[in-house]
């Protein structure tokens, strides 16, 4: 199963704590991980074996959003920064639009992302 993660700046920290904290089942061999960027360095830095799409402002949302479309991820966990403004605003927004019109699940905070997660044990 393919799950996407995707952290705005001032959500790093915490995607970094909720992936370390559910490690077990995110390094499963089941899971593919796939990120953005730079949240997608952080966590190999953590030692998680991520695939990498560009930087969210450089285009990477919208390569999740595509690959949601094309059926190949099948859940987005995404720590939006819901206090900042952000200039790649239209692909965030195609990203939410695609996982709503292919029915994908998607967590935009932590507590969702945990339920979601949860469900998979
Ligand atoms: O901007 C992002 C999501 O919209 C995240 O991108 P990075 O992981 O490259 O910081």
């Amino acid at each position: 199963m393919e799950i996407a993660i995707i952290a705005h700046d001032a959500k790093k920290r915490e995607m970094l704590d909720f992936i370390k904290k559910n490690r077990a089942i995110l390094s499963s061999e089941k899971i593919h991980l796939i990120a953005t960027g730079t949240t997608g360095s952080m966590a190999q830095e953590e030692g998680f074996n991520v695939q990498r799409m560009l930087s969210g402002p450089l285009g990477g949302d919208a390569q999740i959003a595509a690959r949601v479309a094309e059926e190949k991820t099948q859940m987005v966990l995404f720590f939006k920064d819901p206090l900042g403004k952000h200039p790649h605003e239209p692909d965030i927004n195609m990203l939410l639009r695609v996982c709503d019109v292919h029915n994908v699940p998607l967590a935009t905070n932590e507590a969702s992302a945990q339920l979601l997660l949860n469900n998979l044990k």
